[in-house]
């Protein structure tokens, strides 16, 4: 938590103002921040100086790790956030890619589960690593990218955490996530869920304990209409002690979180926040 509050400070201290041409707003906005999560000793990175919808923070994680294409999908495990960039963008509304209502196209988890090869087939990147981690294998490249510029024209969005490497050090996994773009009022505060949440079920459904969890990001920042919320309301706020996170240790395996996991398989423990704020969304 402090780590976000210090990032949130130091884009209203030092931030500088940059258009936006995709949403036309401006952005206050700082290059490179680091952060990092102690998966290891549970110490969840929720954010408390407002409530924070975790579970559909998960729930967005649980559908990339599907492979989901469709905003109604993510709606189905509940989770509301592509609703918006499905169906409210002109551009991906225009796009001669784009297969209907909740279409989101080849974005994320789809290129992260059939990434598709030039001469025919797809690659299953997320299995790949799973197989190679439960046997004990890093061999340096296990690493799932959602990153595809030679389709960036069949997706509504190009991913904004859009790579995730992980490494094992005897039977200790540990995770590094790059973002190229990031919101941070609305988008961080689940993507900071998502970093952890990912290292922690790999871990699990590999067999190896986790470490700790590193995420990077480049351009990190708070939209024209956000700031006065974050400036004069979220940061004047004390945070309040990290809860924990319960996952159900019967998830063994990539085929449970395909088939049966639900938002029910995840509980936090100790969430004391201060009450919620709602940001704009910028679509
Ligand atoms: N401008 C923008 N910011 C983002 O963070 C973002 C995008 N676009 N587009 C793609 C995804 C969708 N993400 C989103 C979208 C909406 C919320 C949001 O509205 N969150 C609210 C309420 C969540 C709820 O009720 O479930 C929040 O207060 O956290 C968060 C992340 C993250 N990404
Ligand atoms: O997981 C996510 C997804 C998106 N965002 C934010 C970052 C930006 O504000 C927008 C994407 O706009 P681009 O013009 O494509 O950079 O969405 C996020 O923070 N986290």
């Amino acid at each position: 938590m402090k780590q976000y509050l210090e990032l949130c400070q130091r884009i209203v201290d030092e931030g500088t103002w940059i258009e936006n041409k995709r949403t036309g707003k401006r952005c206050l906005t700082v290059i490179n921040a680091e952060l990092n999560y102690n998966v290891g000793d549970n110490e969840f990175p929720m954010i408390t100086t407002r409530k924070s919808y975790w579970k559909a923070a998960i729930a967005e994680l649980l559908g990339y790790i599907r492979g989901y294409d469709n905003a109604a999908d993510f709606r189905s495990i509940g989770c509301n956030t592509w609703n918006a960039n499905a169906n409210d963008n002109d551009a991906w509304l225009n796009n001669p890619h784009r297969k209907g209502e909740d279409d989101m196209g080849r974005v994320y988890g789809v290129q992260g589960r059939s990434w598709a090869k030039p001469d025919g087939g797809f690659v299953d990147q997320l299995k790949k690593l799973v197989d190679d981690l439960s046997n004990g294998i890093d061999d340096r490249g296990e690493i799932l990218s959602f990153y595809n510029p030679g389709e960036f024209h069949m997706g509504c969005l190009r991913p904004c955490m859009h790579t995730h490497t992980f490494s094992l050090l005897g039977d200790t996994l540990y995770l590094t996530s790059y973002q190229r773009s990031c919101d941070v009022p609305l988008g961080l505060n689940f993507n900071q869920v998502q970093v952890f949440v990912l290292l922690a079920l790999i871990a699990q459904i590999t067999g190896n304990k986790a470490g700790r969890a590193y995420h990077k990001i480049v351009n990190a920042h708070i939209y024209e209409d956000q700031l006065e919320l974050m400036r004069d309301e979220q940061l004047k706020r004390k945070p309040f002690a990290s809860p924990k996170l319960i996952i159900n240790p019967k998830i063994k395996s990539l085929e449970d979180l395909e088939t049966w996991v639900t938002m029910d398989d995840f509980e936090i423990e100790g969430y004391e926040c201060h009450p919620p704020i709602a940001y704009p969304f910028s679509v």
